[in-house]
């Protein structure tokens, strides 16, 4: 049976992928490794209690040790999603970013080579190549050019993978995906910070213009491109996923006010991010034809699912929105709110 080690697997697209792997695959077992960061929740993972192919581990991939041990599980395969991810906490802390995204995949990289996995994939995102003008797609071959301290630990993570395939000749691949949204991401991000804000008519800080564009994927679509590259990349390339969904900021913001039936007058225009990429657009055409993959959600209904799963799950967010959650939140926006 193909035992996956999912680093991560407590956090919000990997806890997405264990539940997809395991309801679609009986003949795969998954261990699922994961330090318990802010970010990771075991509540996300609540409804595979007692499940016969799932084995939960608290660890952190900087353990050196304790990777080792966890790969001693028969672990066949590594699919690595741990990581600090969010952009605004590496401008105030790069520390965390560079300890677990670099050194952490460096650990990892070396137990994979040591217990000789099958394939070693590697979760990676779009911000590695820059930002676009308002023109372009970013593919495969778009030099890396990262802006801040999140994207750049990825990108150096990026390119241990890729020095260890070269080197060693590990089975890696590597996915770089645009931005994900859907149920249990955890609500520092745009729009289940918007959603759950507004929910409660809170006001939504959009960052400097709003003019800033991204492309939004839905969550089940990445882990359904991470499984495609895990069964079927091959070693030593890069497959980027995206869903073909380009949107600035503040036309997504009206949107979901208006989803929502808020006023418009909840909109703080508060100071941009420092260094603040202006577009991400991906080309996913290598993934389409050599995995045969597309996204599959459309972004309206997947928008409506994902906010009708945060008015649902109002117990899972309160628990998040806590008192240390409300003291990073202030410290971030201060008084502009
Ligand atoms: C939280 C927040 C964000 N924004 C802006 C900043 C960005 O232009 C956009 C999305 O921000 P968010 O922090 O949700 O995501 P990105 O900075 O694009 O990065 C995300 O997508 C990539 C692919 C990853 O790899 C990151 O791990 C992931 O965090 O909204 C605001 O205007 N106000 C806010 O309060």
């Amino acid at each position: 049976m193909p035992t996956v080690l999912v680093t991560g697997g407590a956090g919000f697209i990997g806890s997405n992928f264990v539940r997809h792997l395991l309801a679609t695959d009986p003949t795969v077992a998954v261990v699922n490794f994961d330090a318990l960061t802010y970010a990771g929740n075991l509540a996300n993972l609540a409804d595979l209690a007692g499940h016969p192919r799932y084995t939960f581990i608290k660890g952190d991939v900087t353990d050196r040790d304790h990777v080792r041990a966890a790969l001693q599980r028969g672990v066949t395969d590594i699919i690595h999603f741990a990581a600090e991810s969010h952009v605004d906490r590496s401008i105030q802390d790069s520390g965390p970013f560079v300890r677990t995204n670099v050194i952490g995949t460096q650990i990892l990289l070396d137990a994979a080579r040591e217990f000789k996995v099958n394939k070693y994939v590697q979760v990676s995102t779009d911000e590695v190549y820059g930002s676009l003008g308002a023109t372009g797609f970013f593919t495969e071959e778009t030099p890396l050019h990262p802006n801040s301290p999140y994207s750049a630990s990825k990108a150096g993570a990026d390119l241990l993978v890729q020095a260890y395939q070269h080197t060693f000749g590990l089975p890696a691949v590597i996915t770089r995906c645009s931005n994900n949204y859907g149920p249990y991401q955890f609500p520092e991000k745009l729009i289940p910070l918007f959603v759950t804000n507004l929910l409660n008519d809170i006001p939504v800080p959009v960052y400097g213009d709003g003019q800033q564009v991204r492309d939004w994927i839905h969550v089940l679509d990445h882990c359904r491109g991470v499984e495609a590259a895990w069964r079927n990349g091959r070693p030593g390339e890069v497959y980027n996923f995206g869903g073909r969904c380009e949107m600035p900021n503040l036309e997504l913001t009206k949107l979901l006010i208006r989803l929502l039936g808020k006023p418009e007058s909840l909109i703080r225009y508060v100071e941009d991010r420092l260094g603040h990429d202006r577009r991400y657009a991906i080309d996913c055409a290598k993934a389409e034809r050599e995995l045969g993959w597309a996204p599959q959600v459309s972004f309206d209904a997947g928008l409506a699912e994902t906010i009708a799963w945060y008015q649902t799950n109002a117990a899972w967010v309160a628990t998040i929105k806590n008192k240390d959650y409300m003291s990073y939140y202030e410290k971030q926006y201060g008084s502009k709110l």
